[in-house]
């Protein structure tokens, strides 16, 4: 079997942090560069041919995603010093065939991407018999969040077309190598390379496992315990920045310092600090569950307290949240147990039986129903509506993933405002 191409895709937006990742990358075994679509749409052809001066002895694959005008985004990419060109696959054949010849007058190759083609394998034998190169099995950014897989649509593939296949989307070292057992020939990873703090050890890693494939058994995990996987991975303020700012509740803080509480919400409303139906949520709840608790706002009275947290600590509760407030403080630190609430208040209500279990709620200015998630830290505490919590932790650690090499920039002696530059992306009104 012929050595398998590895193909590093610089997703960023600064060329020059592009061009550093590049080098990085290479020395850990990547053997093409790709210029990826934001970075040519934040810096144009320049990206391209800056890539092209700085590194003469590797490919550069310009992923212009072309969906119109074949010849002439083929001819700039070309001309810019790309090698290959990458075209939608579910551009118009006519659009294809100008690629094509386009392609084939300035001496470079076209890959096709299979993002988002209702029928693959069909529309995959009809581009390779226009002439395209390469075949992208690429599943995008956006659509692995919510589950596909890059792997699904590669076996649809392979052996299939009349063509090499590439592959693309959401690759690790341990995806990347069941790539290549399963028949792609090129291997392209963006994030797992260039958000790693190391990118050439992040390189190395995928070189190896794709220059000695195999076929691991897919880990089988429940949908529930994949997000409890992706939600203890991250911080609140991670998943706050993965829903666009929204999800965070006001005032709350965490009682016991440094602690954490992640996992499905048992609702609970209460009014005037009545703690019977708080405590006979702990017998509903099950393991790994938070309950969240409405004390209508209150801060004057408190539903909540040691004994109370000690049964949800035995009966192994995630955590406690409550709009509103606790006692017994000192003993519930000394549990070390996640409990968030607004205030601490002596005084205990009377448990008259009032309010109601698995309801929706509102805390903290939040809507809250049974079974959203539930991710709070010390810097507060964060909702997740249930159905979309898979893909909120799958961009959560993309956030995460992101700030890793941001902070590892900022080590090298970067300020912030550089890496991210600050003055480039204000918003011009
Ligand atoms: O093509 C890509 C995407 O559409 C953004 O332009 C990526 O380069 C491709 O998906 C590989 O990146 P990862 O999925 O992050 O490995």
């Amino acid at each position: 079997m012929a050595t398998p191409t590895l193909q590093v895709a610089l997703d960023l937006l600064d060329l020059d942090r592009a061009v550093e990742i590049a080098a990085e990358a290479v020395q850990g075994g990547a053997d093409w560069i790709e210029v990826g679509t934001p970075l040519i749409k934040s810096e144009g052809m320049r990206a391209v041919r800056t890539l092209r001066e700085r590194f003469p002895n590797n490919e550069i694959v310009a992923d212009m995603k072309i969906a119109d005008t074949g010849a002439i985004e083929v001819e700039m990419a070309a001309k810019s010093g790309a090698g290959i060109v990458c075209i939608l696959a579910d551009a118009d054949d006519a659009v294809i065939a100008e690629a094509v010849r386009s392609a084939r007058k300035y001496g470079v190759r076209l890959m096709a991407d299979l993002i988002n083609v209702s029928d693959p394998l069909a529309r995959a034998r009809e581009v390779a018999g226009l002439g395209v190169d390469y075949i992208n099995a690429h599943v995008g950014i956006d659509q692995q969040m919510i589950g596909r897989s890059s792997l699904d649509l590669l076996h649809r593939l392979t052996g299939e077309v009349n063509a090499p296949i590439a592959v693309a989307g959401g690759l690790d070292a341990g995806t990347a190598s069941a790539a290549v057992a399963a028949g792609a020939t090129i291997v392209i990873v963006g994030s797992n390379i260039i958000k790693a703090a190391d990118v050439t050890a992040a390189t190395r890693r995928v070189r190896e496992a794709i220059d000695h494939p195999e076929i691991r058994p897919r880990e089988k995990e429940s949908p529930d315990a994949v997000i409890r996987r992706l939600f203890e991975a991250v911080s609140a303020p991670n998943v706050t920045d993965a829903m666009h700012r929204k999800g965070a509740m006001a005032g709350i803080i965490s009682i016991c310092g440094r602690v954490r509480a992640v996992g499905p919400a048992v609702t609970v409303r209460t009014v005037s600090g009545d703690w019977a139906k708080p405590v006979e949520a702990i017998d509903i709840a099950r393991p790994g569950d938070v309950l969240v608790i409405s004390n209508d706002g209150r801060k004057d009275i408190s539903p909540w307290g040691e004994l109370a947290t000690h049964s949800a600590k035995n009966r192994r509760l995630a955590g406690i949240v409550i709009d509103g407030a606790v006692r017994d403080v000192d003993d519930i630190r000394e549990m070390g147990f996640p409990v968030f609430a607004t205030a601490t208040v002596p005084n205990a209500g009377e448990p008259l039986g009032l309010g109601e279990i698995n309801t929706e709620i509102l805390c903290c200015g939040q809507e809250v129903r049974p079974g959203d998630w539930i991710v709070a830290d010390e810097s507060g505490v964060v909702v997740v509506p249930r159905e979309r919590a898979y893909e909120i932790g799958r961009r959560a650690m993309e956030v995460r993933k992101t700030e890793e090499r941001i902070r590892e920039e900022i080590r090298r002696g970067r300020t912030l405002s550089e890496v991210s530059e600050l003055l480039k992306w204000e918003k011009r009104r």
